[in-house]
């Protein structure tokens, strides 16, 4: 069995993440960190996993935790991660990273965005942890940068489209919806109760979330040149889900059924990834709890644009599904090993 820790078990990451390794029969969670609650069993901060792990929180000394597992998921907040993951690798560790720290190519991107960087060096060999897009290399790394949750759902719907060249990349325009466990566990105004339910608004607007630069990154990739996007998020008052629509105007003539074919063929052989029939739309609550991707394509024919519908449950294949996802390539298991659940509906 692998002995595993998760740096960060009370955030909603780790305890999702701690909930999906209860199903995985090659890991045993062994270790688990929080600073507010150390002594605390998880099943006591996380009462579904009751009777379904052991494991009680400690303090985030990498000193002590590499003694106690030989895999760790880092599941803290964008600039903690980066002081600790640098001790985790000397001492032979395999890491996923599930901040933003190791997921730019360009660290002056990372830090125009987010904050000076501490461990550069680490930075240039991690590897950005998006299965379908770089299996082989997750395969051989030890440090994998999990993406974030808004880039995951968008990048999966327009890569093969920018692939294979038949949209604009300059006309896409990105409207995406996220639960509210996307903004952490961390007591704060904006998630009250009162202020997410029986609403819906739109935050960072105008270019300025700090998702962007992740999808720009991964779009001028597939494509092969510089993309630039419109990105908006909105806050739902719903606990899981992300959906995302994406508008591009297309650079072919506008034959629905080649497009659709087109992300089919893509993604045939994916796990995860599911290509909706014409008549289908993909909604947050059939992806629930599980790490799948749901992608529906249309074309507008009055406007010659594109439509994608893309969903995924932003604890899941938005972040510790897929970092589990990741760990498995990363350990030679099967990809799919503890995450084969259907969603839960309704
Ligand atoms: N929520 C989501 O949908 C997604 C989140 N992510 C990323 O995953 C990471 C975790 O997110 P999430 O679970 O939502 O966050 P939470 O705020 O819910 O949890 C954060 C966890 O990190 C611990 N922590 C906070 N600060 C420190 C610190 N300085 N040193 C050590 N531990 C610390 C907290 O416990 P304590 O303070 O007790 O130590 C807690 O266990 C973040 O980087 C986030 O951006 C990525 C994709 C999606
Ligand atoms: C609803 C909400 O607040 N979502 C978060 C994004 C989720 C997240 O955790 O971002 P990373 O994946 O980059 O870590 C936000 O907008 O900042």
């Amino acid at each position: 069995m692998l002995r595993v820790a998760i740096i960060g078990a009370s955030g909603y990451t780790g305890g999702e993440l701690a909930r999906l390794l209860c199903n995985h029969d090659r890991v045993e969670l062994t270790a688990a960190t929080s600073r507010a609650q150390q002594n605390v069993p998880l099943a006591d901060i996380y009462p579904h996993l009751r009777n379904r792990t052991a494991v009680v929180c400690s303090a985030p000394d990498v000193a002590q935790l590499i003694e106690q597992a030989d895999f760790f998921f880092c599941a803290v907040p964008h600039k903690t991660a980066m002081d600790l993951v640098p001790g985790l690798l000397v001492s032979g560790k395999k890491v996923v990273d599930l901040s933003a720290d190791f997921r730019f190519r360009d660290l002056r991107v990372y830090e125009h965005w987010y904050q000076p960087h501490t461990a550069p060096q680490i930075a240039a060999e991690a590897v950005y942890g998006l299965p379908e897009i770089h299996r082989e290399a997750i395969r051989q790394a030890r440090l994998v940068a999990n993406p974030g949750c808004y880039p995951t759902s968008i990048t999966l719907a327009l890569g093969p489209l920018l692939q294979a060249g038949v949209i604009d990349p300059g006309s896409i325009i990105i409207d995406a919806k996220s639960g509210t466990s996307g903004a952490g566990r961390g007591a704060s105004v904006a998630t009250l109760f009162c202020e997410v339910t029986d609403g819906f608004r739109a935050y960072k607007v105008g270019g300025i979330h700090r998702h962007t630069p992740e999808i720009e990154q991964n779009l001028s990739h597939l494509a092969g040149r510089p993309v630039t996007v419109s990105f908006t998020p909105h806050l739902l008052p719903l606990s899981r889900g992300i959906l995302s629509t994406i508008y591009a105007s297309l650079t072919v003539a506008a034959d629905e059924e080649r497009l659709r074919d087109l992300l089919r063929q893509r993604y045939r052989d994916e796990p995860f990834v599911r290509v909706l029939d014409d008549d289908r739309q993909p909604a947050t609550q059939y992806v629930r709890g599980s790490n799948y991707c749901d992608i529906a394509l249309t074309v507008d024919r009055r406007t010659n644009r594109v439509i994608l519908t893309s969903v995924i449950d932003n604890i899941v294949k938005g972040a510790s599904g897929q970092a589990i996802q990741n760990m498995n390539l990363m350990c030679g298991f099967d990809e799919t090993a503890g995450l084969t659940q259907a969603p839960l509906f309704p």
